[in-house]
């Protein structure tokens, strides 16, 4: 879903806006709903779409709605996640088909908008659930368009009607589907013609068809590149006949793809799977929360690379990290990570760029070290500083915890607490003992450089054994099972190397 990045990444930089501050003021949320509309607009999404999306999220968002004490900000998020949803779902079940009954299926669409494609890849997806699915191709506008069927119907093993002959298209749907029928075909998919553009000819073509062979569904198939004018196209069929549902296509393309979406409002009716590639397998079923969630969190992960990429690590403190991972790490290190914490941000709002599991494995950490609010963590890290820099060079220089004999001093020195003093050598035996764990995750020699880009999953698909040992340890207990276990932890890991992966790129 490579084109979808983008709005993914608008709707999550708009969502930064909310900060951490206690008070959240109309003027900020204003400024988030106003940032999530024009990401929407940028990946082309009907303006009169969005303008409903923005009142919908200030309806919810009305003061005389909201609960005393409830949390604002997860209701922000919350309202235009709902919205981004609804966008993307009328609301009405989709076309099923049945099991031992005829299912007649019409497919319709623009010249090139994959719809023949779309065809097989729907044939095969019911196919493997044990249907017994039968292609007729209606198609006498386009030359190559019967034969373009058959090759498809024979890589996929499906059988296949069509008249190279017969330049009526009512004959040859008609005839066809009879056929089919008779020989118990329990899903018949007619292929109709597409057309250049929108033609009255087409249009009239595909009613007639439809009058006649009276089919359970009619598929729209929309190429997901067509940008703004997928809402007009959409709703020229919807005028002539009952679209059931809309199978979205290219979405591996490079385009916007946010126009396609609307088809969903032009026509009432679902999106029901999405084509991301040419092959008769990449087809995928649609889910109007998980896209989205898929669409936030790719948009999360994006943010999250290019923060780290900002953060300038290896010009800042060009040792810390070689001498985490090379046993070599000192107190003055823990001062610069703590400075790179300052850099990241708000804790929370790290922890919201991080998707699912990975968000928790945060706040595990978060409670490792004390727990509490934004404020309260940030107010300990200064703390922590102020102590770190009441040590003389030769201590700030050391590879372990100073001597219990020091900590007066030091507590003294820096006007801390005792506590706060211990409490800071129990985080510097944290970092020390992660460190650790990162050097079973690395190959050896690399640079710091190279330390902060790596990825384990880059160039392969699974961790060795090694690597997951180290993980595992190295995540506190219970949070690789919330994260859906080594597997959704590699998930995540793959999700970022295809991030940093289209950044090198550059698109
Ligand atoms: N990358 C990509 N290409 C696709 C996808 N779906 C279809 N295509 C390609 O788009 C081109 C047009 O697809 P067709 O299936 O021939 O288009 P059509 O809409 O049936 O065209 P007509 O029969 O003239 O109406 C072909 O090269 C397909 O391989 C997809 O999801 N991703």
């Amino acid at each position: 879903m490579s084109m979808l990045v983008d709005l993914g990444k608008g709707i999550v930089d708009a969502f930064g806006k909310l900060g951490t501050n206690l008070i959240l003021d109309d003027k900020t949320i204003d400024a988030v709903i106003r940032d999530v509309t024009m990401a929407l607009l940028k990946a082309d999404v009907n303006a009169s779409y969005v303008q409903k999306l923005r009142d919908e999220v200030k309806s919810q968002l009305d003061p005389k709605k909201i609960a005393e004490g409830a949390n604002k900000r997860d209701l922000v998020r919350q309202a235009i996640i709902q919205s981004l949803i609804k966008l993307v779902d009328p609301g009405i079940p989709p076309f099923q088909p049945k099991k031992g009954k005829t299912n007649v299926v019409m497919f319709v669409g623009l010249q090139g908008s994959g719809k023949t494609t779309t065809v097989a890849k729907y044939a095969r997806y019911y196919q493997r659930k044990g249907f017994k699915p039968a292609l007729i191709c209606a198609d006498t506008f386009r030359a190559g368009a019967f034969e373009q069927l058959q090759q498809n119907a024979t890589k996929i093993k499906v059988p296949f009607w069509g008249k190279k002959d017969e330049t009526d298209p009512l004959v040859i749907a008609e005839t066809g589907v009879n056929f089919m029928k008779q020989e118990k075909f329990d899903l018949i998919i007619v292929d109709t013609s597409g057309r250049h553009k929108q033609s009255a000819d087409l249009l009239n073509e595909m009613e007639q068809v439809a009058n006649t062979i009276k089919p359970d569904d009619i598929v729209l198939v929309m190429d997901s590149s067509i940008g703004q004018s997928a809402y007009d196209q959409a709703a020229a069929f919807r005028s002539k006949v009952k679209i059931g549902s809309v199978i979205i296509t290219k979405l591996d393309g490079h385009a916007k793809g946010g126009g396609a979406l609307a088809a969903v409002a032009a026509t009432n009716s679902p999106i029901t799977f999405l084509g991301d590639g040419e092959g008769f397998d990449a087809l995928r079923v649609f889910n109007p929360s998980s896209f989205i969630s898929t669409l936030i969190g790719a948009g999360d992960i994006n943010a999250l690379v290019d923060k780290i990429e900002g953060l300038n690590i290896t010009k800042k403190a060009p040792d810390m990290i070689t001498n985490l991972v090379g046993d070599k790490f000192c107190m003055k290190d823990m001062r610069s990570m703590f400075e790179m914490f300052e850099d990241i941000g708000p804790v929370s709002q790290m922890m919201e760029m991080i998707p699912g599991g990975m968000g928790r494995m945060y706040e595990n950490l978060r409670q490792q070290t004390g727990g509490g609010s934004d404020e309260d963590v940030a107010g300990r890290m200064r703390k922590f500083v102020t102590i770190l820099d009441s040590m003389t060079p030769k201590e700030l220089a050391m590879t372990k915890p100073l001597p219990p004999e020091r900590y007066p001093r030091l507590a003294r020195g820096s006007g801390q607490p005792l506590g706060m003093v211990e409490y800071l050598m129990q985080s510097f035996k944290l970092f020390a003992k992660m460190g650790q764990q990162m050097k079973q995750i690395m190959p050896s020699g690399l640079s710091a450089e190279e330390m902060m880009k790596y990825n384990p999953l880059q160039n392969k698909n699974k961790l060795d054994p090694r690597q997951q040992a180290a993980i595992a340890k190295m995540m506190p207990p219970g949070t690789l099972q919330q994260m859906g276990g080594m597997s959704g932890f590699e998930n995540l890991m793959r999700k970022m190397a295809d991030v940093e992966k289209q950044k090198g790129k550059g698109g």
